[in-house]
């Protein structure tokens, strides 16, 4: 089929999505029912379709997924209404890793970002405060970003590092907060669940042991939480490997599993969750009580929803899920296909600030607070 007969074919799927007249809000993402807000634009049709350009990609033609867009709109299509709204606010950008900036492979080792995305990445983080904030372990997703201008989250946000922030007098009263401080260099490193690092060590030379005669289980230490890959694990094995995973965590109370993308993750029980690394980046950087900060958050995994709910509740910002498939039960607003699209997506934002911030000053634009991230 050619591009053009491709292009009308999602095309006539999108216009038919599209007529039932559902929009979301820019500001707050929430969809709403409106009869007044007209069908989207052909511009932000054409532009809703994946990669037009590269006649290998496949275009999701299944009606379940075009109707799903229609109440999660392509980031690229509402791109010009989601800047329009963000105009004289302050985006601060906080973006996943795996299956974000790096495609989902069988090595968990070998899930390399490409040059393009580092370079996107770095031009994003000149122009807007930007966190990583990844389910791996802070040294792994650093090694993986190679960005000195971002600031990282590891183990789901249970492993912080930013630049110093004057001690506010509640933090004195937080024994948990300041029991989880430690100074590094002129570093600030924050690890909530730092007293649970001796049972995570058992944890992970017991499952490394139960896992040894799983054929393609594959244990990875991310520091403040376990993953047992199960990838490359024949189906039928499945069942019993679980089954051994579960039997170790049970002789944990203080911990529990989670499920992500062929991966069983065993996280202490604490209330800290990516949500909360965003909320404390947010602090930490200085933003925490100015109403004109949007945080755009790029995730595609179940971890991220937690970040996708703390910006619905804050009222404000761009809560956006990579995914090839419907997710009916997400909290994001917006969706970006894969991450071939999150790179067009962080190069569009880049260069709409660089062209806005042509007639101001970039520390007009994001210089508040103290943390400034040190450039590359
Ligand atoms: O929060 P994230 O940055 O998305 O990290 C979540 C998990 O990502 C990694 O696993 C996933 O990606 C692997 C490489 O593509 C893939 O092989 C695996 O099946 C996926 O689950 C990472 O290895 C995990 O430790 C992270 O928790």
């Amino acid at each position: 089929m050619t591009n053009f007969a491709r292009l009308n074919q999602a095309m006539g799927l999108q216009r038919s999505s599209a007529s039932s007249k559902q929009k979301v809000q820019p500001m707050t993402g929430v969809v709403k029912n409106d009869e007044n807000s007209g069908d989207l634009s052909l511009a932000s049709i054409t532009s809703d379709l994946h990669d037009i350009s590269n006649p290998n990609k496949p275009i999701p033609s299944d009606l379940a997924y075009n109707s799903w867009v229609v109440e999660h709109p392509s980031a690229l299509g509402s791109f010009d209404r989601m800047m329009k709204a963000a105009k004289w606010k302050r985006i601060v950008v906080f973006l996943d890793y795996d299956g974000t900036l790096s495609p989902i492979v069988d090595d968990p080792d070998r899930a390399f970002m490409s040059d393009e995305m580092r370079a996107a990445v770095r031009e994003v983080a000149k122009y807007f405060p930007t966190a990583v904030i990844s389910g791996r372990s802070r040294d792994k997703v650093k090694e993986f970003v190679q960005l000195s201008n971002v600031y990282y989250a590891g183990s789901h946000g249970m492993d912080i590092m930013v630049p110093p922030r004057p001690l506010r007098p509640c933090d004195a009263n937080n024994h948990t907060t300041a029991s989880a401080m430690d100074i590094k260099g002129s570093d600030v490193l924050f690890q909530p669940a730092k007293r649970f690092l001796p049972a995570i060590q058992e944890i992970r030379t017991l499952l490394e042991e139960i896992t040894r005669k799983v054929e393609g289980a594959r244990v990875e230490d991310n520091r403040f939480c376990i993953s047992v890959h199960f990838r490359k694990v024949r189906e039928e094995d499945y069942g019993m490997l679980e089954e051994k995973v579960k039997s170790v965590v049970g002789k944990y109370p203080e911990f529990h599993l989670t499920l992500g993308k062929k991966v069983l993750e065993i996280r202490p029980s604490i209330e800290w969750n990516k949500g909360h690394a965003l909320e404390y980046l947010l602090d930490t950087l200085g933003f925490s009580n100015s109403s004109d900060v949007l945080p755009l958050y790029i995730g595609d995994d179940r971890t991220d929803e937690d970040a996708f709910k703390v910006i619905r509740s804050r009222g404000q910002g761009f809560p956006i899920i990579v995914s090839s498939t419907p997710k009916e039960d997400t909290k994001a607003c917006y969706s970006l296909h894969d991450p071939s699209e999150v790179l067009t997506f962080l190069l569009r934002l880049a260069r709409w600030r660089k062209a806005s911030s042509s007639s101001r000053s970039l520390a007009q634009i994001w210089c508040v607070g103290s943390n400034l991230p040190r450039s590359v």
